[in-house]
């Protein structure tokens, strides 16, 4: 099982979708990465290391228009695969869930529903000790208000999520970015173990710590879309000793290859110049301008053994035979099944926020108790006409102004479904709802105080119908 990228061009177009105003993001960029390894995917910040990853993993914006052949195991790719998890760089929870409770909930989403809860329990301990995540599987994630794991644990939680159905690739766009070195260390180790039990990883990362370096295998280093070294990681400060520029012995390989191709040097160098504050020309370790340095490194590339040998490994790959390999397809479980995980998540989530539900019922019975001391026997005369009418504003007033409160929340869950058009249909069906919802209701208080509780009891039910909508679409954690 092997996945290759053949020319992969990456083309956008300008806001007002004109033809002439596009931009490559990516130029012919090909290579292929094989089981068992990790490959380290290093560029200066906007090189276009997340298209690149988006290309393969089919999650590029509507405005750009992608070229070029994906293969995976034999079977060119369409659009999306279900073969390729993506982590994405930022890390979407429910904050109020405990790791393990994170995990159980989204295996019982996408795990196959002919899967005992026993397997699935065992699927979760796996994962979670694969992904070191033992000390604080009972910990609680935690959100803006509330302080949970740590941010190390959060990237690991990201991807224990991915790889809970076994994907055959795993690609990560910067696992490390806003670690010390320490946690980034235990990332990328945690990385290399899951690839060494037969899956393909591609990482994106920004200048690694040598010691991370040689974790990697293999190495695609690009710059403004082009590729500027492809092989094993190992051999690329051969290329570039070859090439001219050797790496000094006491500095990260890693720094050495972002400092000969990152062009904002160049215009770092300008500024100063016209500011007069450095009188420095070039490259101030290597003695000419980036952007030259960039064009040889490219010119070498695509003259060097280096090159002519991937295309004819490509060429060879492609053409091999699909494998059989074990794996969990994705959202397979029974609609009933998703149905309650999904409704069960939502209340626990709701019951475990103090201001998404229970500071909100205090409000709401407050207010109630207050609306119906007020309007307590208005009588059933001409003149009460107009008080109803007045109690009626009133209630829609707080209830609208309260139930804004529980935005950030609604707006957490949502984010969690992910898939782009899924949280704004949601948005549309949820808020449709509480509003019909809130219809009804100030007639049930309105007609007498007993019926207080009915209310309370009325305003959740509208999260259900919300998870029920949110259960027949595909959900992606
Ligand atoms: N959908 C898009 N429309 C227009 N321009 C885009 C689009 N996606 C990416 N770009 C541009 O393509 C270039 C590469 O972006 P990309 O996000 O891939 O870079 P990156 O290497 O991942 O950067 P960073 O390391 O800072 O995350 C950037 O100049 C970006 O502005």
């Amino acid at each position: 099982m092997v996945m290759i990228w053949e020319d992969i061009t990456v083309e956008c177009r300008d806001s007002y979708g004109r033809e002439h105003g596009k931009k490559k993001l990516l130029n012919g960029v090909s290579g292929f990465a094989e089981p068992s390894r990790i490959m380290a995917l290093i560029g200066p910040s906007g090189c276009g290391k997340t298209t690149f990853l988006h290309s393969l993993s089919g999650k590029l914006a509507a405005n750009v228009v992608v070229s070029g052949n994906i293969v995976i195991n034999g079977k060119k790719q369409s659009l999306y695969s279900r073969e390729v998890s993506y982590v994405a760089q930022e890390e979407l929870f429910l904050g109020t869930l405990t790791v393990k409770e994170t995990l159980t909930y989204s295996a019982n989403m996408r795990l196959p529903s002919k899967m005992t809860k026993e397997e699935i329990n065992k699927v979760v301990e796996e994962t979670i000790m694969e992904m070191g995540l033992g000390d604080c599987e009972n910990t609680r994630i935690g959100n803006w208000h509330c302080r949970g794991i740590s941010t190390g644990e959060k990237k690991r939680l990201s991807i224990g999520l991915e790889i809970l159905t076994q994907p055959y690739v795993l690609l990560l766009d910067e696992p490390t970015s806003g670690l010390d070195s320490a946690s980034a260390f235990y990332v990328i180790q945690a990385l290399c173990h899951i690839a060494r039990n037969g899956k393909i990883v591609i990482c994106s990362i920004h200048q690694p710590s040598s010691e991370i370096f040689n974790l990697f295998d293999d190495l695609l280093l690009l710059s403004s879309g082009e590729t500027v070294y492809f092989g094993e990681a190992k051999m690329a400060l051969k290329f570039f000793a070859d090439a001219g520029f050797p790496c000094p012995t006491r500095r990260n390989p890693s720094d050495h290859f972002l400092l000969c191709i990152n062009l904002d040097f160049d215009l770092i160098t300008e500024v100063l110049e016209r500011t007069q504050l450095s009188s420095a020309t070039s490259n101030s370790t290597l003695g000419m301008r980036t952007s030259e340095i960039r064009r040889k490194l490219i010119g070498s590339y695509k003259s060097s053994k280096l090159m002519i040998n991937a295309r004819k490994k490509i060429q060879q790959l492609k053409h091999n035979e699909e494998q059989e390999i074990k794996r969990y397809i994705g959202s397979t479980t029974t609609w009933r099944k998703q149905l309650c995980t999904l409704t069960k998540r939502s209340f626990l989530n709701m019951t475990r926020d103090i201001g998404y539900y229970w500071l909100r019922i205090v409000f709401y019975m407050l207010v109630g108790i207050t609306i119906g001391t007020l309007f307590f026997h208005i009588g059933t005369g001409n003149n009460s006409i107009l008080a109803r009418g007045k109690c009626v504003s009133f209630i829609y007033g707080f209830m609208i102004c309260l139930s804004c409160g529980g935005l950030p929340f609604f707006i957490e869950e949502l984010k969690v479904f992910y898939a782009s058009v899924v949280p704004n249909v949601l948005m549309g069906l949820g808020t449709g709802t509480g509003v019909i919802i809130f219809m009804m209701m100030p007639s049930q208080i309105f007609r007498s105080l007993p019926d207080i509780p009915k209310f309370f009891w009325r305003y959740p039910m509208s999260y259900l119908s919300f998870a029920a909508w949110a259960v027949q679409v595909q959900v992606q954690r």
